[in-house]
């Protein structure tokens, strides 16, 4: 295990860079003692008061860099700092806080006397402030058992602001609510990131990359594979969907022409990502029995499926 200096040139020594992961290796032993890498030489530079969206397909890697990000587990190599310092010295300094999918809950406590809890361990921290902030005031009294997955992860986001953070780290903190409690829980996180906090958060949403984030990055099998606002991601990616009313026999011819990047299927419609979709619509009319069909220019979710190998096994099996 080994952690190495960055060289000088790559340090921002009057303002430290919020979060650096350089060059950044994890591996994992599996239970046959086989060796699995799961982040795999990934450099990334986080601005202050940046707001990340940090997009990969299961397995791509994502909590185990924010594991790494916030100390909890160490690379075999490369180098992260946050704040110019190393992960767990910013931790104990409250420079970083988590958001974390779930668990750090005591189900008998109510609302307010988790939050008294954790406060205690901050001298200084302004309960009710953090409370208002997180929009939880009114549920003070309620068991944290009784509180709804969206609620709490609000109680999760007023201890993350305990320590009055510089920089919050989400991983995926709206798994599992409804688009109503997604909409409160990021309308809530809105407010506070524009006091100036730098955000990272994970999530398999990706309109919420989308709404929420100044930019977006882009992992899959352990690596950087986009960077960049969804804007510019989605124009960097060349191409148009097509999608139709087709039988799954004729879609599997079709999402085998070359111009196919990847084929999935929503509801009754097949969608095809092409990179010329003038010949795809060709091939459609004249060698299928396709109705129905539409053109239109790629969503986030296609650049993400035309990027990462998410697409590709989507390509593989079309249904
Ligand atoms: N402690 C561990 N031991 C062995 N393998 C692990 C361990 N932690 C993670 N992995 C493996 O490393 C890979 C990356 O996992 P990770 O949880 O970082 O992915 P992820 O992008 O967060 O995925 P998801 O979107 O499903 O949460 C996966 O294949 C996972 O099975």
């Amino acid at each position: 295990m080994m952690e190495t200096q960055l060289p000088p040139s790559a340090r921002e020594v009057t303002s430290p860079a919020a979060a650096v992961l350089d060059a950044v290796v994890k591996r994992f032993t599996n239970a046959k003692g086989e060796e699995f890498t799961a982040v795999n030489g990934l450099s990334l530079r986080i601005r202050r008061g940046e707001i990340v969206a940090f997009l990969g397909p299961n397995g791509a890697g994502k909590t185990t860099t924010i594991d790494m990000l916030l100390g909890l587990t160490r690379p075999d190599s490369g180098h992260v700092e946050l704040f110019g310092r190393a992960p767990q010295q910013a931790v104990r300094a409250g420079q970083v806080a988590a958001v974390l999918q779930s668990g750090g809950l005591l189900p008998d406590l109510t609302v307010e006397a988790t939050v008294r809890m954790l406060g205690s361990l901050h001298p200084g921290a302004d309960i009710e402030g953090v409370m208002a902030r997180a929009g939880i005031s009114a549920l003070r009294h309620r068991r944290v058992a009784e509180c709804s997955g969206g609620e709490q992860q609000r109680l999760r986001f007023a201890i993350a602001l305990l320590s009055s953070p510089d920089f919050l780290v989400l991983d995926e903190p709206t798994a599992g609510m409804d688009v109503v409690a997604r909409r409160e829980f990021w309308a809530t996180v809105r407010e506070d990131t524009q006091r100036g906090m730098t955000v990272m958060f994970a999530t398999h949403y990706m309109e919420e990359a989308d709404q929420f984030a100044d930019r977006v990055v882009m992992i899959d099998e352990g690596r950087v594979v986009a960077d960049g606002s969804a804007s510019s991601i989605r124009a960097a990616m060349t191409g148009r969907t097509v999608s139709a009313l087709i039988s799954p026999a004729d879609a599997r011819a079709v999402a085998a022409s070359p111009v196919v990047r990847s084929c999935v299927v929503r509801g009754e419609r097949h969608y095809f990502d092409a990179t010329d979709s003038d010949a795809l619509l060709r091939v459609l009319v004249t060698q299928t029995s396709a109705t129905e069909i539409e053109v239109a220019p790629r969503s986030l979710e296609e650049a993400f499926m035309a990027i990462t190998s998410q697409g590709r096994t989507a390509q593989e099996g079309p249904r």
